[in-house]
């Protein structure tokens, strides 16, 4: 079963069309980069998935479930932090856990299971700012953070909830050159240890859609990418996918070879964001069968 299955969905707000039948299927440990021209409706498309816009027509599925609504199954990061200020790091991020494992009363009437659970929370708070490089700051507050270190910080905090999907929405725009570049060798971190888990034969951690205006970014920390864009033959109705191919896998340990996404930046570019592929939009949308054959040339058939 797909964590992520969206079948012909549409979106109108009221008379105007903003997607056009979108399907799209992604798997557990997938990083999928989601580009496109401005106003063409990514953000549109996160909000069906998250749920609090359902689809016009079509349906959106995370783990087999309709998304009718926002829940624990999808987590979201945007480009400006939702921190809590009266809150350190650790308990920014141990926040959603007490949220959905307590209630005021049990905190109140039952002190010490809620003091044995709480540290429990804080636990799993600090392994999660390790994972994202920022254990030595855990007990910070956001005013006493840079940038990139409360965006660390909102990663840790939605990951904790273990969503079956991972968005983020230009989750490094507001951040230096510098800084983006950690952030996204933090997001290849996360992705070795999918690789390793597939190793394992255990189910991959992380799925994420990350949304960036940047195509030098899109290609260096997904494994796919995927162009939403207007510029079809349908494109009255709205915009729809064009664009799916596999991204280059880079290690956040190696140098970064940029001649490794040279190419496919400009196809995208001819693809996602010029008019002229209008008649032709089916040509690039092959991800699965790539997928599909580099699967059977590993296998050695
Ligand atoms: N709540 C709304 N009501 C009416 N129109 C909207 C609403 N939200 C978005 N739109 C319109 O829908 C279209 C798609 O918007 P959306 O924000 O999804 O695009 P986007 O690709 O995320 O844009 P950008 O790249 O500029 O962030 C735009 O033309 C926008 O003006």
């Amino acid at each position: 079963m797909a964590n992520l299955e969206i079948d012909h969905l549409s979106h109108a707000y009221g008379p105007k069309k903003v997607l056009n039948d979108v399907n799209l299927r992604v798997e557990a440990g997938q990083v999928l980069a989601l580009v496109g021209p401005s106003g063409c409706g990514k953000s549109t498309l996160l909000r069906a998935v998250l749920g609090t816009h359902p689809p016009t027509s079509g349906s959106v599925c995370v783990g087999g479930k309709p998304m009718l609504r926002p829940s624990r199954d999808v987590g979201i990061v945007y480009q400006h932090y939702s921190l809590f200020d009266f809150l350190t790091a650790r308990q920014n991020v141990a926040f959603g856990l007490k949220l959905d494992q307590t209630s005021t009363p049990f905190r109140l009437f039952n002190y010490p299971a809620w003091r044995k659970l709480r540290a429990e929370h804080l636990e799993q708070a600090d392994a999660l700012l390790k994972k994202v490089g920022l254990y030595a700051a855990r007990d910070q507050y956001p005013s006493q953070m840079s940038g990139g270190m409360r965006q660390r910080v909102a990663i840790a905090q939605a990951l904790i909830m273990q969503p079956r999907v991972l968005l983020l929405d230009e989750p490094f725009g507001a951040l230096d050159e510098a800084t983006r570049e950690e952030l996204q060798l933090m997001l290849l971190r996360l992705y070795e240890e999918n690789v390793r888990a597939r190793a394992e034969h255990r189910e991959p951690p992380y799925t994420v859609i990350i949304v960036t205006h940047e195509l030098n970014e899109a290609l260096f920390v997904a494994d796919r990418v995927v162009g939403l864009s207007q510029y079809h033959a349908d494109g009255a109705n709205g915009a729809t996918i064009v664009y799916d191919r596999p991204a280059p896998i880079f290690k956040p340990d190696e140098p970064k070879d940029l001649s490794k996404f040279v190419k496919q930046k400009e196809e995208l570019i001819e693809a996602v964001f010029s008019e002229r592929h209008l008649k032709d939009h089916r040509k690039y949308v092959t991800f699965w069968s790539e997928h599909e054959k580099t699967a059977v040339e590993g296998a050695g058939v």
